[in-house]
């Protein structure tokens, strides 16, 4: 809508809902002006723990935003207008109640390929779509996949803590890690990410063998290397297992006190897909037993750990706080899918990514 192009503007109301909006001018024309103005919709909160506002500034060229905060202050006033809603996988869960007080909202699309946190069903009922942003998170992943397993092979960080410490000395033969180069790398887990994690296996020449759902083609596996196997010989031969699998009644505690002592006592578990496909008490009793060497994981279950959480204290394991995705580029590219699945579903045209129940 022209604000700009009303003068003495004094108050403005809008109602999306209704598909107008109603101005007063110099407190006394009213006018009616069919709604040519952005959409609404619910974000969660601006700031630490929530969008930086380059990300915001991205939303907002489309969409007028409301933050969770300030609409649950006042569900009554925003929730009529709102026809998207923007999540990631730590926000706050889209429940009934808060579908309920939501009445046009077209869609409600995530940040992230992995929509576990989303009870789909229940979203669809309400006549929302569901959307997620595929793809566009898989080289970040992959760059953090890699990252993580030559940061626990080679102590990285354990190395960063000697070196800055003026209390310890530096020893010749200290820190000695796992060789990354010619190892053998199993990933389980052969989508997008998995396939770009073998791409940058290759350049460390490394055997990588790989297991999933449906065979990759020919093609895909001669141009990485790659070599098919069963889960239970994966685990025996890999000194480095990557797991890229999504969230699904299948894969929760894919990996568990078998899986772990199917492993060589020298191999690492980086996970990088969901907590939750890992028994996480198997886990902790697989590392200090010593069943295998190590684990480096970009998830847990839940996130964050208790304080108190013995995988927080094992010295083979390194952590990192959820941060597959978390790099300028990809998040820009992350919400603008978000920004386009919702433009889409606002407009009734088909969504890019739409996840449909299955
Ligand atoms: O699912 C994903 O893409 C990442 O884990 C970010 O949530």
């Amino acid at each position: 809508m022209g604000i700009k192009h009303l003068n003495k503007l004094s108050l403005y109301l809008t109602s999306a809902a209704s598909g107008f909006n109603v101005v007063a001018v110099d407190g006394n024309i009213f006018q009616q002006i069919m709604a040519e103005d952005k959409p609404w919709a619910l974000i969660s909160e601006v700031g630490e723990q929530g969008y930086v506002e380059e990300v915001v500034d991205i939303i907002k060229e489309h969409f007028h935003i409301v933050c969770l905060k300030d609409f649950l202050e006042n569900p009554v006033l925003h929730g009529p207008n709102i026809q998207a809603m923007f999540v990631w996988n730590c926000s706050p869960a889209a429940e009934p109640s808060l579908l309920r007080s939501l009445p046009s909202l077209k869609v409600v699309t995530n940040g992230g390929v992995g929509i576990d946190h989303l009870d789909v069903p229940l979203i669809s009922s309400f006549g929302v779509k569901v959307a997620n942003t595929p793809d566009v998170v898989s080289d970040a992943t992959a760059d953090l996949a890699m990252g993580l397993l030559l940061a626990s092979a080679r102590k990285i960080v354990e190395g960063h803590l000697i070196a800055v410490d003026p209390k310890t000395s530096y020893l010749p033969l200290g820190l000695m890690g796992e060789e990354v180069t010619g190892s053998t790398l199993g990933i389980i887990g052969m989508g997008h990410i998995g396939y770009k994690i073998a791409q940058r296996s290759k350049g460390f020449d490394m055997r990588i063998l790989y297991h999933n759902r449906n065979r990759r083609s020919a093609e895909d596996e001669l141009a990485v290397g790659a070599t098919y196997k069963n889960m239970d010989d994966l685990l025996k031969e890999s000194d480095f297992v990557v797991l890229v699998v999504n969230l699904t009644a299948e894969t929760t505690g894919l990996i568990g006190h078998r899986e772990l002592s199917l492993m060589k006592p020298t191999a690492t578990l980086v996970n990088v897909s969901r907590g939750l496909v890992v028994d996480q008490e198997a886990l902790v009793e697989a590392l200090q037993s010593g069943k295998i060497r190590a684990a480096a994981l970009d998830v847990t279950h839940p996130e964050p750990l208790p304080r108190d959480h013995p995988l927080l204290s094992l010295h083979n394991v390194l952590i990192t706080p959820h941060v597959g995705t978390n790099t300028y580029a990809t998040v820009r590219k992350m919400v603008r899918r978000m920004v386009d699945n919702s433009v889409a579903a606002v407009k009734g045209l088909p969504v890019p990514d739409e996840v449909k129940l299955k």
